[in-house]
């Protein structure tokens, strides 16, 4: 079979893209310490949000990606550089080699200088990528999983980029991944569709909450059917076992409980302080130290792992050679893809192929506004085409800002529940967007004017 995609439904050589819009879309969340942890204190959850127009189409692309305010800036300005690079490219021959557009974008000779592939203008590639995903989806009249989950094994390797991964996956062991699955796929299909996906919520946990808005969080959350929550950690050792212990008494000694310390510590400050609340019974430390810091990741594993903990990271992992080091090298025992950091869907199946050689459980990071939204796909993919198990795996989920999207994400008990309107999920609405615009908007003009 050719590696080429071939087109299912009606594009057109016309079909030629003529505007790429950017907008600076914050909300206020910092006013209630909603996502508040060890290092971001005040994070106004932020989209840098973009739209993709085609000649002859009314359908529009839908995507963005996220900040915690201020760098909505940084990374705007990143996506008008690229527009030249997107602005006058014909669907056709994006979607028929999506890997060498992408790499189009991520190695623009004179903009990848300040990456490559990480930092402000690989979030601004994510944006771009995740509005041409929600366009290829409507387009096809899929949700995205469904248009990948349709997608042979060798189409869903064209989409890759192969640079720099061939020393640790081949295309041919890739390709040997999806095809184990490939027979069974609708079972998992109709399986997920029945069961949901399991969840994790990290709602009741974020440190800038007191004791009785965690526990009346966890207690609302157990009533919802949640049956694993994480928790923020990392600031002193004592405020660290006052919290886990009103966490412990609301959800019990056995339900799965996760930390994350958001890159807090150094390596053996991260080993002496989780040493201290081992008794409390945590899956993983997430973001222990540096999420630069593979060896650190490593070493804090290899102390950790005895008492029962594992390591978590990678919702501030540039890309798939990172990925890469961190699971040949021991250093992560739960993947955390983030659909907004690593430059969207082509990029990060190379991320979940790489898990799946090294048999590490893909766990998508979904703390921020419309991380939800997108990373279900993402999981559900991983579980039809290239895991093929939900063994050991969870998504995150933070029960805040769903009602601006179009398509929000569906939880009943504790797991989310399948997509079914075409795309990505991640258009939001009209409304919203205006009035939540940077600084403009009708939200932001009243909080500005009273301060
Ligand atoms: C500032 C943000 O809320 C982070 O705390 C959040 O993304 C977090 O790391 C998470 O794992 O959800
Ligand atoms: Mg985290």
């Amino acid at each position: 079979m050719s590696s080429k995609l071939t087109f299912r439904n009606v594009l057109k050589p016309e079909n030629v893209i003529t505007e790429l819009h950017w907008s600076d879309i914050r909300f206020p969340t910092s006013l209630e310490a909603h996502g508040s942890d060890a290092m971001h204190k005040d994070p106004d959850y932020s989209a840098a949000y973009v739209t993709i127009h085609a000649g002859g189409l009314s359908l529009v692309g839908h995507g963005l990606t996220f900040t915690v305010g201020r760098g909505n800036e940084i990374v705007c300005a990143a996506i008008k550089s690229l527009e030249p690079l997107v602005v006058g490219r014909s669907l056709v021959d994006i979607f028929t080699d999506f890997a060498l557009f992408w790499h189009s974008l991520t190695c623009e000779t004179q903009l990848r200088w300040i990456g490559p592939e990480k930092g402000a203008i690989h979030l601004a590639v994510a944006a771009v990528i995740n509005a041409l995903w929600d366009l290829w989806g409507k387009i096809e009249c899929k949700p995205v999983w469904e248009l990948l989950s349709d997608m042979s094994p060798e189409e869903i390797i064209s989409l890759i980029d192969w640079q720099y991964l061939s020393d640790a996956i081949t295309k041919d062991e890739a390709l040997a991944i999806l095809h184990k699955q490939y027979p069974s796929r609708r079972e998992r299909i109709e399986s997920v569709k029945q069961t949901g996906y399991p969840a994790y919520t990290t709602s009741a946990g974020w440190l800038g909450y007191s004791n009785e808005k965690i526990q009346a969080l966890c207690r609302e959350a157990l009533d919802d059917g949640f049956k694993m929550f994480k928790v923020k950690i990392g600031q002193d050792v004592s405020d660290d076992i006052r919290r886990l212990k009103v966490i412990r008494k609301e959800i019990g000694p056995d339900t799965p409980l996760m930390s994350d310390a958001n890159q807090r510590w150094d390596v053996d400050v991260a080993i002496s302080h989780m040493t201290a609340l081992s008794e409390f019974n945590l899956r993983w430390i997430e973001e222990p130290t540096s999420p630069d810091d593979i060896l650190g990741h490593a070493k804090i594993g290899r102390a950790l792992r005895p008492l029962g903990i594992g390591i978590a990271t990678g919702e501030h992992c540039h890309n798939r050679v990172m990925f890469k080091q961190f699971l040949e090298s021991g250093a992560m025992d739960y993947c955390q893809i983030d659909s907004c950091r690593l430059g969207g869907i082509n990029e990060i199946i190379s991320v979940l192929l790489l898990a799946a050689k090294f048999g590490i459980p893909v766990c998508p990071h979904a703390g921020g506004v419309g991380l939800c939204e997108f990373v279900q796909h993402l999981s559900i993919f991983d579980y039809v085409c290239v895991s093929g198990t939900m063994e050991g795996r969870v998504i995150e989920y933070v029960d805040h800002l769903h009602e601006h999207f179009l398509d929000p994400v569906v939880i009943k008990d504790g797991c989310y529940m399948v997509p079914s309107l075409p795309g990505y999920s991640g258009e939001m609405k009209e409304e919203s967007r205006a009035a939540y615009l940077y600084p403009t908007g009708s939200v932001w003009k009243t909080l500005l004017d009273s301060q």
